[in-house]
Protein backbone atom coordinates (compact mmCIF):
# COMPACT_ATOMS: atom_id res chain seq x y z
CA UNK A 1 0.00 0.00 0.00
CA UNK A 2 1.40 3.83 -0.44
CA UNK A 3 2.18 6.03 1.76
CA UNK A 4 -0.77 8.13 0.39
CA UNK A 5 -3.27 5.44 0.81
CA UNK A 6 -2.43 4.46 4.15
CA UNK A 7 -3.15 7.77 5.60
CA UNK A 8 -6.02 8.11 3.18
CA UNK A 9 -7.36 4.14 4.75
CA UNK A 10 -7.29 6.26 8.08
CA UNK A 11 -9.27 9.01 7.47
CA UNK A 12 -12.58 8.94 9.30
CA UNK A 13 -15.47 11.17 6.74
CA UNK A 14 -15.25 12.62 3.54
CA UNK A 15 -14.36 15.91 4.91
CA UNK A 16 -11.33 14.65 6.63
CA UNK A 17 -10.16 12.99 2.68
CA UNK A 18 -10.25 16.17 1.70
CA UNK A 19 -8.63 18.15 3.95
CA UNK A 20 -5.67 15.65 3.88
CA UNK A 21 -5.94 15.84 0.37
CA UNK A 22 -5.15 19.29 0.32
CA UNK A 23 -2.77 19.29 2.83
CA UNK A 24 -1.13 16.84 1.05
CA UNK A 25 -0.75 18.75 -2.37
CA UNK A 26 0.43 21.49 -0.85
CA UNK A 27 3.15 19.85 1.06
CA UNK A 28 4.05 18.23 -2.31
CA UNK A 29 3.96 21.44 -4.28
CA UNK A 30 5.68 23.32 -1.70
CA UNK A 31 8.96 21.01 -1.93
CA UNK A 32 8.80 20.72 -5.59
CA UNK A 33 8.83 24.84 -5.97
CA UNK A 34 11.58 24.20 -3.68
CA UNK A 35 13.69 21.58 -5.11
CA UNK A 36 13.05 23.84 -8.36
CA UNK A 37 13.87 27.59 -7.09
CA UNK A 38 15.94 29.29 -8.98
CA UNK A 39 19.63 30.15 -8.11
CA UNK A 40 19.67 27.34 -5.10
CA UNK A 41 22.16 28.65 -2.69
CA UNK A 42 22.96 26.12 0.18
CA UNK A 43 20.94 26.63 3.87
CA UNK A 44 18.64 24.29 6.01
CA UNK A 45 15.42 22.36 4.20
CA UNK A 46 12.52 24.63 5.53
CA UNK A 47 9.15 23.16 6.61
CA UNK A 48 5.93 24.71 4.99
CA UNK A 49 4.39 27.91 6.32
CA UNK A 50 7.16 27.77 9.24
CA UNK A 51 9.97 27.55 6.94
CA UNK A 52 13.08 27.27 9.48
CA UNK A 53 11.90 29.32 12.26
CA UNK A 54 11.95 26.18 14.13
CA UNK A 55 15.58 25.56 13.64
CA UNK A 56 16.45 29.04 14.36
CA UNK A 57 14.62 29.86 17.92
CA UNK A 58 14.63 33.32 19.00
CA UNK A 59 18.11 34.14 18.41
CA UNK A 60 18.40 34.50 14.71
CA UNK A 61 21.74 36.10 14.81
CA UNK A 62 23.70 33.90 16.90
CA UNK A 63 22.37 31.39 14.47
CA UNK A 64 23.06 32.86 11.42
CA UNK A 65 26.57 32.65 12.53
CA UNK A 66 26.91 29.38 12.98
CA UNK A 67 24.63 28.77 9.85
CA UNK A 68 27.65 30.96 8.54
CA UNK A 69 30.43 28.51 9.73
CA UNK A 70 28.41 25.49 8.12
CA UNK A 71 27.27 26.83 4.66
CA UNK A 72 29.58 29.58 3.65
CA UNK A 73 29.69 33.05 3.02
CA UNK A 74 26.20 32.99 1.15
CA UNK A 75 23.73 31.16 1.64
CA UNK A 76 19.85 30.89 2.21
CA UNK A 77 16.80 30.56 4.88
CA UNK A 78 13.23 30.91 5.07
CA UNK A 79 11.42 33.10 7.65
CA UNK A 80 8.29 31.79 7.80
CA UNK A 81 7.28 31.96 3.91
CA UNK A 82 9.61 34.45 2.92
CA UNK A 83 12.91 33.38 1.38
CA UNK A 84 16.17 34.85 2.74
CA UNK A 85 19.53 35.67 1.13
CA UNK A 86 21.91 35.72 3.87
CA UNK A 87 25.54 37.13 3.13
CA UNK A 88 28.56 37.32 5.43
CA UNK A 89 31.37 39.12 3.19
CA UNK A 90 31.95 42.42 2.34
CA UNK A 91 32.69 42.24 -0.74
CA UNK A 92 28.90 40.34 -1.51
CA UNK A 93 27.19 43.84 -0.09
CA UNK A 94 29.17 46.41 -1.83
CA UNK A 95 25.77 46.66 -4.06
CA UNK A 96 23.83 47.11 -1.24
CA UNK A 97 25.98 49.66 0.79
CA UNK A 98 26.54 51.57 -2.61
CA UNK A 99 25.68 55.47 -1.56
CA UNK A 100 24.71 56.19 -4.96
CA UNK A 101 21.08 57.46 -5.68
CA UNK A 102 20.81 54.85 -8.11
CA UNK A 103 21.26 52.16 -5.41
CA UNK A 104 18.65 49.33 -5.43
CA UNK A 105 18.53 48.59 -2.04
CA UNK A 106 17.58 51.23 -0.66
CA UNK A 107 14.09 49.67 0.98
CA UNK A 108 14.12 47.80 4.14
CA UNK A 109 10.85 45.31 2.95
CA UNK A 110 8.77 45.00 0.10
CA UNK A 111 5.09 46.24 0.56
CA UNK A 112 3.42 45.14 3.29
CA UNK A 113 -0.05 45.57 4.44
CA UNK A 114 0.64 44.98 8.30
CA UNK A 115 3.14 48.21 8.21
CA UNK A 116 0.78 50.16 6.03
CA UNK A 117 -1.94 49.27 8.91
CA UNK A 118 -0.01 50.50 12.07
CA UNK A 119 0.95 53.30 9.64
CA UNK A 120 4.96 52.68 9.70
CA UNK A 121 5.27 53.08 5.99
CA UNK A 122 4.63 56.48 4.90
CA UNK A 123 5.42 58.44 8.48
CA UNK A 124 9.42 58.79 9.59
CA UNK A 125 12.49 57.11 8.23
CA UNK A 126 13.24 53.98 9.39
CA UNK A 127 10.36 51.61 7.48
CA UNK A 128 9.33 54.86 4.91
CA UNK A 129 8.42 53.74 1.33
CA UNK A 130 7.28 56.78 0.12
CA UNK A 131 8.91 60.35 1.99
CA UNK A 132 12.07 58.32 4.30
CA UNK A 133 14.49 60.90 2.08
CA UNK A 134 12.51 64.19 3.54
CA UNK A 135 12.01 62.85 6.54
CA UNK A 136 15.80 61.71 7.00
CA UNK A 137 17.25 64.96 5.39
CA UNK A 138 15.82 67.15 8.18
CA UNK A 139 16.12 64.43 10.99
CA UNK A 140 20.14 64.23 9.78
CA UNK A 141 20.42 67.89 9.26
CA UNK A 142 19.01 68.46 13.09
CA UNK A 143 21.43 65.71 14.75
CA UNK A 144 23.96 66.45 13.26
CA UNK A 145 24.03 70.63 13.49
CA UNK A 146 27.02 72.18 15.63
CA UNK A 147 24.65 73.87 17.92
CA UNK A 148 22.69 70.48 18.79
CA UNK A 149 25.90 68.09 18.82
CA UNK A 150 27.34 70.98 21.51
CA UNK A 151 24.16 70.81 23.95
CA UNK A 152 24.32 67.00 23.37
CA UNK A 153 27.97 66.64 25.19
CA UNK A 154 26.96 69.75 27.59
CA UNK A 155 23.78 67.16 28.65
CA UNK A 156 25.31 64.15 28.88
CA UNK A 157 27.51 65.61 31.64
CA UNK A 158 24.63 67.42 33.54
CA UNK A 159 22.99 63.78 33.17
CA UNK A 160 26.10 61.74 34.70
CA UNK A 161 25.85 64.31 37.79
CA UNK A 162 23.13 63.48 38.45
CA UNK A 163 23.13 60.24 38.41
CA UNK A 164 26.24 60.26 40.47
CA UNK A 165 24.40 61.86 43.01
CA UNK A 166 22.10 58.38 42.94
CA UNK A 167 25.11 56.11 43.02
CA UNK A 168 26.47 57.74 46.27
CA UNK A 169 23.36 57.22 47.72
CA UNK A 170 23.58 53.64 47.39
CA UNK A 171 25.82 50.95 49.21
CA UNK A 172 29.19 50.90 47.07
CA UNK A 173 29.60 47.59 48.50
CA UNK A 174 26.84 46.14 46.73
CA UNK A 175 26.49 45.59 42.80
CA UNK A 176 24.73 47.88 40.38
CA UNK A 177 23.07 46.08 37.20
CA UNK A 178 24.79 48.58 34.79
CA UNK A 179 22.58 47.60 31.56
CA UNK A 180 19.41 49.26 33.80
CA UNK A 181 21.38 52.24 34.31
CA UNK A 182 22.84 52.95 30.97
CA UNK A 183 19.26 52.28 29.17
CA UNK A 184 18.10 55.03 32.20
CA UNK A 185 21.49 57.31 31.27
CA UNK A 186 21.07 57.80 27.59
CA UNK A 187 16.91 57.69 27.67
CA UNK A 188 17.37 60.81 29.78
CA UNK A 189 19.87 62.01 27.63
CA UNK A 190 17.81 61.37 24.55
CA UNK A 191 14.78 62.54 25.70
CA UNK A 192 16.29 66.05 26.67
CA UNK A 193 17.83 66.58 23.40
CA UNK A 194 14.60 65.67 21.69
CA UNK A 195 11.33 67.37 23.55
CA UNK A 196 13.90 69.85 25.51
CA UNK A 197 12.21 68.09 28.62
CA UNK A 198 13.37 65.63 30.99
CA UNK A 199 12.26 62.01 31.38
CA UNK A 200 13.42 61.29 34.70
CA UNK A 201 14.34 57.28 34.24
CA UNK A 202 17.31 57.50 36.30
CA UNK A 203 15.33 58.91 39.33
CA UNK A 204 12.46 56.40 38.55
CA UNK A 205 14.73 53.59 38.39
CA UNK A 206 17.00 54.84 41.79
CA UNK A 207 13.33 54.87 43.30
CA UNK A 208 12.67 51.32 41.99
CA UNK A 209 15.75 50.21 44.10
CA UNK A 210 15.16 51.72 47.54
CA UNK A 211 12.88 51.47 50.26
CA UNK A 212 9.94 54.08 50.01
CA UNK A 213 11.40 56.14 53.16
CA UNK A 214 14.83 56.69 50.82
CA UNK A 215 12.85 57.70 47.55
CA UNK A 216 13.63 60.77 46.29
CA UNK A 217 10.95 63.02 45.19
CA UNK A 218 11.07 64.59 41.49
CA UNK A 219 9.12 66.66 39.22
CA UNK A 220 6.87 64.81 36.69
CA UNK A 221 8.36 62.99 33.47
CA UNK A 222 7.75 64.81 30.39
CA UNK A 223 5.81 61.50 29.05
CA UNK A 224 3.57 62.79 32.67
CA UNK A 225 3.47 58.71 33.83
CA UNK A 226 5.90 56.81 36.19
CA UNK A 227 5.46 53.70 33.93
CA UNK A 228 8.25 52.40 31.85
CA UNK A 229 8.71 54.34 28.96
CA UNK A 230 11.62 52.15 28.09
CA UNK A 231 9.47 49.49 27.66
CA UNK A 232 6.80 51.66 25.31
CA UNK A 233 10.15 52.27 22.88
CA UNK A 234 10.92 48.51 22.78
CA UNK A 235 7.25 47.28 22.32
CA UNK A 236 7.09 50.32 19.23
CA UNK A 237 9.52 48.07 17.47
CA UNK A 238 8.27 44.89 18.07
CA UNK A 239 5.20 45.84 16.45
CA UNK A 240 7.14 46.88 13.48
CA UNK A 241 8.13 42.86 13.56
CA UNK A 242 4.95 41.68 14.37
CA UNK A 243 3.09 43.65 11.95
CA UNK A 244 5.62 42.64 9.48
CA UNK A 245 5.77 39.24 9.84
CA UNK A 246 2.30 37.72 10.94
CA UNK A 247 0.03 38.17 7.84
CA UNK A 248 -3.66 39.97 8.66
CA UNK A 249 -5.46 36.89 9.31
CA UNK A 250 -3.40 35.79 12.23
CA UNK A 251 -2.95 39.29 13.65
CA UNK A 252 -6.87 40.04 13.93
CA UNK A 253 -8.71 36.57 14.64
CA UNK A 254 -6.20 34.13 16.03
CA UNK A 255 -6.70 34.97 19.44
CA UNK A 256 -3.76 35.18 21.22
CA UNK A 257 -2.02 37.34 17.87
CA UNK A 258 -5.19 39.62 18.44
CA UNK A 259 -4.44 40.69 21.81
CA UNK A 260 -0.78 41.47 20.72
CA UNK A 261 -2.13 43.28 17.62
CA UNK A 262 -4.66 45.21 20.17
CA UNK A 263 -1.65 45.62 22.76
CA UNK A 264 0.47 47.09 19.75
CA UNK A 265 -1.59 49.85 18.19
CA UNK A 266 -2.26 51.02 21.62
CA UNK A 267 1.17 51.57 22.52
CA UNK A 268 1.80 53.15 19.09
CA UNK A 269 -1.65 55.44 19.47
CA UNK A 270 -0.41 56.21 23.08
CA UNK A 271 3.16 57.51 22.37
CA UNK A 272 2.05 59.51 18.90
CA UNK A 273 -0.84 61.07 21.06
CA UNK A 274 1.81 62.02 23.99
CA UNK A 275 3.99 63.21 21.41
CA UNK A 276 1.33 65.32 19.53
CA UNK A 277 0.57 67.32 22.68
CA UNK A 278 4.01 67.83 23.18
CA UNK A 279 4.85 69.09 19.91
CA UNK A 280 1.65 71.54 20.35
CA UNK A 281 2.60 73.07 23.61
CA UNK A 282 6.51 73.96 21.85
CA UNK A 283 5.24 75.17 19.12
CA UNK A 284 3.08 77.66 20.97
CA UNK A 285 6.27 78.35 23.01
CA UNK A 286 8.03 79.13 19.77
CA UNK A 287 5.88 81.24 18.54
CA UNK A 288 5.71 83.67 21.53
CA UNK A 289 9.32 83.41 21.51
CA UNK A 290 10.21 87.28 20.41
CA UNK A 291 12.72 87.07 17.40
CA UNK A 292 15.70 87.73 19.09
CA UNK A 293 15.64 85.18 21.84
CA UNK A 294 18.12 82.14 21.21
CA UNK A 295 15.77 78.83 21.12
CA UNK A 296 17.43 75.95 22.65
CA UNK A 297 18.77 73.37 20.19
CA UNK A 298 16.91 69.93 21.05
CA UNK A 299 15.11 67.87 17.87
CA UNK A 300 11.81 68.68 18.75
CA UNK A 301 12.79 72.72 18.08
CA UNK A 302 15.20 72.18 15.48
CA UNK A 303 12.38 70.42 13.65
CA UNK A 304 9.40 73.32 14.26
CA UNK A 305 11.81 75.52 12.98
CA UNK A 306 13.41 73.86 9.75
CA UNK A 307 12.30 75.98 6.75
CA UNK A 308 11.00 78.68 8.50
CA UNK A 309 11.76 81.97 9.06
CA UNK A 310 13.57 80.78 12.53
CA UNK A 311 15.41 77.72 10.99
CA UNK A 312 18.26 77.46 13.19
CA UNK A 313 20.63 74.67 11.08
CA UNK A 314 20.26 76.81 6.87
CA UNK A 315 22.01 73.37 5.59
CA UNK A 316 19.44 71.92 3.38
CA UNK A 317 21.38 69.23 1.71
CA UNK A 318 18.39 67.49 -0.55
CA UNK A 319 16.25 69.94 -2.88
CA UNK A 320 13.39 68.72 -1.95
CA UNK A 321 13.66 69.36 1.98
CA UNK A 322 12.28 72.71 1.50
CA UNK A 323 8.88 72.29 3.72
CA UNK A 324 8.86 72.45 7.21
CA UNK A 325 7.59 69.02 8.89
CA UNK A 326 4.02 68.81 10.02
CA UNK A 327 3.40 67.51 13.43
CA UNK A 328 2.05 64.39 12.72
CA UNK A 329 5.48 63.87 10.97
CA UNK A 330 7.60 64.82 13.91
CA UNK A 331 5.63 62.84 16.06
CA UNK A 332 6.63 59.74 13.94
CA UNK A 333 10.59 61.53 13.81
CA UNK A 334 10.26 61.38 17.53
CA UNK A 335 9.51 57.86 18.00
CA UNK A 336 11.98 56.92 15.98
CA UNK A 337 14.70 58.89 17.21
CA UNK A 338 14.00 57.05 20.11
CA UNK A 339 13.40 53.60 19.05
CA UNK A 340 17.07 53.61 16.62
CA UNK A 341 18.61 55.73 19.34
CA UNK A 342 18.20 54.86 23.21
CA UNK A 343 18.85 50.96 23.13
CA UNK A 344 21.70 50.80 20.50
CA UNK A 345 23.96 53.86 22.32
CA UNK A 346 22.81 52.50 25.94
CA UNK A 347 23.73 48.75 24.83
CA UNK A 348 26.68 49.75 23.27
CA UNK A 349 28.19 51.77 26.30
CA UNK A 350 27.28 48.50 28.32
CA UNK A 351 29.46 45.81 26.18
CA UNK A 352 32.47 48.81 26.14
CA UNK A 353 32.10 48.55 30.02
CA UNK A 354 32.31 45.03 29.90
CA UNK A 355 35.48 44.77 27.54
CA UNK A 356 37.21 47.63 29.64
CA UNK A 357 37.08 45.53 32.67
CA UNK A 358 37.90 42.29 30.64
CA UNK A 359 40.99 44.17 29.62
CA UNK A 360 42.82 45.83 31.37
CA UNK A 361 45.39 46.58 29.13
CA UNK A 362 42.82 48.38 26.95
CA UNK A 363 41.16 50.60 30.19
CA UNK A 364 45.32 51.62 30.50
CA UNK A 365 45.50 52.83 26.75
CA UNK A 366 42.41 54.55 27.71
CA UNK A 367 43.48 55.95 30.63
CA UNK A 368 46.32 57.20 29.14
CA UNK A 369 45.09 58.95 26.38
CA UNK A 370 42.57 60.83 28.43
CA UNK A 371 45.14 61.73 30.57
CA UNK A 372 47.33 63.28 28.03
CA UNK A 373 43.70 65.27 26.22
CA UNK A 374 42.36 66.34 29.28
CA UNK A 375 45.82 67.06 31.34
CA UNK A 376 46.16 67.62 34.87
CA UNK A 377 43.22 68.02 36.93
CA UNK A 378 41.19 66.22 34.61
CA UNK A 379 38.38 64.76 36.42
CA UNK A 380 37.05 68.34 36.74
CA UNK A 381 37.59 69.50 33.13
CA UNK A 382 34.36 70.00 31.65
CA UNK A 383 34.21 67.76 28.27
CA UNK A 384 33.96 69.19 24.80
CA UNK A 385 33.28 68.16 21.16
CA UNK A 386 36.63 69.34 20.06
CA UNK A 387 38.50 67.42 23.48
CA UNK A 388 35.95 64.57 22.50
CA UNK A 389 37.46 64.39 18.88
CA UNK A 390 41.15 63.59 20.07
CA UNK A 391 40.23 60.64 21.94
CA UNK A 392 41.64 58.09 18.99
CA UNK A 393 42.03 55.11 20.71
CA UNK A 394 38.41 55.20 22.75
CA UNK A 395 37.62 55.57 18.95
CA UNK A 396 39.17 52.27 17.77
CA UNK A 397 38.20 50.94 21.22
CA UNK A 398 34.24 51.69 20.49
CA UNK A 399 34.86 50.13 16.85
CA UNK A 400 36.44 46.60 18.66
CA UNK A 401 33.60 46.57 21.16
CA UNK A 402 30.64 47.02 17.76
CA UNK A 403 32.94 44.50 16.12
CA UNK A 404 32.74 41.53 18.18
CA UNK A 405 28.84 42.59 19.59
CA UNK A 406 27.29 44.25 17.29
CA UNK A 407 24.08 46.17 18.64
CA UNK A 408 22.76 45.77 15.12
CA UNK A 409 23.81 42.04 14.42
CA UNK A 410 21.80 41.57 10.82
CA UNK A 411 19.97 44.32 8.72
CA UNK A 412 17.63 43.56 6.18
CA UNK A 413 17.56 45.35 2.43
CA UNK A 414 15.20 44.39 -0.53
CA UNK A 415 16.02 44.50 -4.38
CA UNK A 416 13.71 46.81 -5.98
CA UNK A 417 14.55 45.70 -9.32
CA UNK A 418 15.61 42.54 -10.50
CA UNK A 419 19.31 42.84 -9.71
CA UNK A 420 22.39 40.53 -9.50
CA UNK A 421 24.41 39.84 -5.99
CA UNK A 422 26.91 37.03 -5.55
CA UNK A 423 27.08 35.82 -9.44
CA UNK A 424 23.18 35.28 -9.62
CA UNK A 425 20.23 37.17 -10.93
CA UNK A 426 17.55 37.79 -8.33
CA UNK A 427 14.10 39.07 -9.43
CA UNK A 428 12.46 41.91 -7.43
CA UNK A 429 11.39 41.63 -3.86
CA UNK A 430 14.38 39.25 -2.83
CA UNK A 431 15.37 39.94 0.90
CA UNK A 432 19.12 40.21 1.47
CA UNK A 433 20.28 39.96 5.27
CA UNK A 434 23.25 41.41 5.74
CA UNK A 435 25.23 39.20 8.31
CA UNK A 436 27.09 41.91 9.88
CA UNK A 437 28.23 39.73 12.86
CA UNK A 438 29.46 37.31 10.43
CA UNK A 439 31.61 39.70 8.46
CA UNK A 440 32.92 41.45 11.51
CA UNK A 441 34.50 37.76 12.45
CA UNK A 442 35.22 37.01 9.08
CA UNK A 443 38.87 35.98 8.94
CA UNK A 444 38.61 37.09 4.78
CA UNK A 445 39.20 40.69 6.20
CA UNK A 446 40.24 40.61 9.92
CA UNK A 447 43.15 38.71 11.61
CA UNK A 448 42.29 36.87 14.28
CA UNK A 449 38.98 37.83 14.26
CA UNK A 450 37.81 36.70 17.92
CA UNK A 451 40.76 38.73 19.92
CA UNK A 452 39.74 42.00 21.07
CA UNK A 453 42.32 44.18 20.22
CA UNK A 454 41.66 47.84 19.52
CA UNK A 455 44.57 48.59 18.05
CA UNK A 456 43.77 46.98 14.72
CA UNK A 457 41.77 50.14 13.92
CA UNK A 458 45.03 52.28 14.46
CA UNK A 459 46.94 50.33 12.03
CA UNK A 460 46.99 51.95 8.55
CA UNK A 461 46.75 48.85 6.27
CA UNK A 462 44.28 46.51 8.11
CA UNK A 463 40.49 46.98 8.76
CA UNK A 464 40.00 49.51 5.59
CA UNK A 465 38.52 46.35 4.05
CA UNK A 466 35.03 48.49 2.29
CA UNK A 467 31.77 47.36 4.22
CA UNK A 468 33.82 44.83 6.78
CA UNK A 469 32.73 47.04 9.83
CA UNK A 470 29.17 47.93 9.61
CA UNK A 471 28.18 49.01 13.13
CA UNK A 472 26.18 52.02 11.67
CA UNK A 473 24.84 49.70 8.33
CA UNK A 474 25.94 51.86 5.22
CA UNK A 475 25.29 53.37 2.06
CA UNK A 476 22.06 56.19 1.55
CA UNK A 477 20.49 54.31 4.49
CA UNK A 478 23.81 54.81 6.62
CA UNK A 479 22.44 55.38 10.53
CA UNK A 480 22.11 59.24 10.95
CA UNK A 481 22.54 59.51 14.75
CA UNK A 482 26.08 57.83 14.49
CA UNK A 483 27.79 61.13 15.21
CA UNK A 484 25.93 61.46 17.92
CA UNK A 485 25.79 58.08 19.25
CA UNK A 486 30.00 58.39 19.21
CA UNK A 487 29.80 61.84 21.34
CA UNK A 488 27.83 60.64 23.85
CA UNK A 489 29.37 57.12 24.47
CA UNK A 490 32.98 59.23 24.16
CA UNK A 491 31.56 61.72 27.24
CA UNK A 492 29.87 58.95 29.27
CA UNK A 493 33.13 56.72 28.95
CA UNK A 494 35.36 59.89 29.85
CA UNK A 495 33.10 60.82 32.60
CA UNK A 496 33.26 57.16 34.39
CA UNK A 497 36.77 56.82 33.24
CA UNK A 498 37.98 59.46 35.50
CA UNK A 499 35.84 59.26 37.88
CA UNK A 500 35.02 55.43 39.50
CA UNK A 501 36.89 52.11 39.68
CA UNK A 502 34.68 49.75 37.62
CA UNK A 503 34.69 45.93 38.52
CA UNK A 504 32.65 42.97 37.08
CA UNK A 505 31.14 41.40 40.23
CA UNK A 506 31.60 38.30 38.50
CA UNK A 507 35.13 37.97 36.51
CA UNK A 508 35.02 34.79 35.61
CA UNK A 509 31.35 34.98 33.74
CA UNK A 510 30.42 35.60 29.91
CA UNK A 511 28.92 38.52 28.89
CA UNK A 512 25.34 37.75 28.63
CA UNK A 513 23.55 38.89 25.61
CA UNK A 514 20.61 38.10 23.38
CA UNK A 515 18.43 39.37 20.74
CA UNK A 516 15.17 41.29 20.66
CA UNK A 517 15.23 43.54 18.34
CA UNK A 518 18.92 44.19 18.56
CA UNK A 519 21.36 42.58 20.64
CA UNK A 520 21.18 43.79 24.20
CA UNK A 521 23.00 42.97 27.48
CA UNK A 522 20.16 41.54 30.09
CA UNK A 523 22.04 42.24 32.68
CA UNK A 524 25.35 43.24 33.89
CA UNK A 525 26.30 43.35 37.73
CA UNK A 526 29.43 45.87 38.66
CA UNK A 527 30.51 47.24 41.96
CA UNK A 528 31.03 51.41 40.73
CA UNK A 529 33.57 52.91 43.57
CA UNK A 530 34.81 56.37 43.99
CA UNK A 531 38.30 56.38 42.82
CA UNK A 532 40.31 58.18 45.53
CA UNK A 533 42.04 61.88 44.95
C1 LIG B 1 25.70 53.15 18.99
C2 LIG B 1 24.51 53.59 18.63
C3 LIG B 1 23.85 53.27 17.32
C4 LIG B 1 24.05 52.21 16.47
C5 LIG B 1 24.98 51.03 16.65
C6 LIG B 1 23.16 52.40 15.35
C7 LIG B 1 23.09 51.55 14.27
C8 LIG B 1 22.25 51.74 13.19
C9 LIG B 1 22.18 50.87 12.04
C10 LIG B 1 23.04 49.64 11.82
C11 LIG B 1 21.23 51.36 11.22
C12 LIG B 1 20.80 50.79 9.87
C13 LIG B 1 21.60 51.43 8.75
C14 LIG B 1 21.39 50.79 7.41
O1 LIG B 1 20.27 50.38 7.11
O2 LIG B 1 22.34 50.69 6.63
C15 LIG B 1 20.69 52.54 11.84
C16 LIG B 1 19.68 53.31 11.29
C17 LIG B 1 19.12 54.39 11.94
N1 LIG B 1 19.56 54.98 13.09
FE1 LIG B 1 21.08 54.36 14.25
N2 LIG B 1 22.45 53.55 15.53
C18 LIG B 1 22.85 54.12 16.72
C19 LIG B 1 22.41 55.31 17.25
C20 LIG B 1 21.45 56.11 16.71
C21 LIG B 1 21.01 57.37 17.28
C22 LIG B 1 21.59 58.05 18.51
C23 LIG B 1 20.00 57.83 16.50
C24 LIG B 1 19.27 59.12 16.69
C25 LIG B 1 19.10 60.01 15.78
C26 LIG B 1 19.80 56.86 15.42
C27 LIG B 1 18.86 56.94 14.42
C28 LIG B 1 18.74 56.05 13.37
C29 LIG B 1 17.72 56.15 12.34
C30 LIG B 1 16.60 57.19 12.27
C31 LIG B 1 17.98 55.11 11.44
C32 LIG B 1 17.18 54.78 10.17
C33 LIG B 1 17.92 55.37 8.96
C34 LIG B 1 17.24 55.04 7.65
O3 LIG B 1 16.41 54.15 7.62
O4 LIG B 1 17.54 55.71 6.64
N3 LIG B 1 20.71 55.84 15.59
N4 LIG B 1 21.33 52.76 13.03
Amino acid sequence: MSIASSIFSHAQSGWQSVILLLLVTYIAYFYYKYYTRENPLPGPIPLPLLGNFLQIGWDLPRWANKAQAKYGDAWEVWLGRERSIFLGRADFVEKIYNPSTKNNFTMRTGPSEGLDEFGYTNKGIIMNRESWQYNRGLVNQTVTAKSYLKELVKATQENFKETEGYWRKLASHKPLDFAAWSMCMVTDVTVIMSTGKPAYQCAIYYNSLVSDKAKIQHPQSVFKFEGDFVEAITTWFYAVQFSYFFPKWIRHYVPVFKSYQDKFMKNSKWMLSTLLEIIKERRQEIECAPPHVQLPANVLTLLLTTNTPRDMTKVSTINSIDRPMNDAEIAENLVEVFAAGIDTTANSLTFMIWNMCKYPHAKQRLLEEMAEVFGPNLQNREITQESLEKLIYFDAFIKETARLTPVVPALVKTAQKDDEIVGFRWKAGTQFYTNIHGIHLNPAHWDNPQEFDPDRFLKIESSKTKNALLQFGGGLRICPGRQMAILELKTLLVCLLRKYEIELEDSRGELQYSFGMINHCDNLNVFIRPKAF
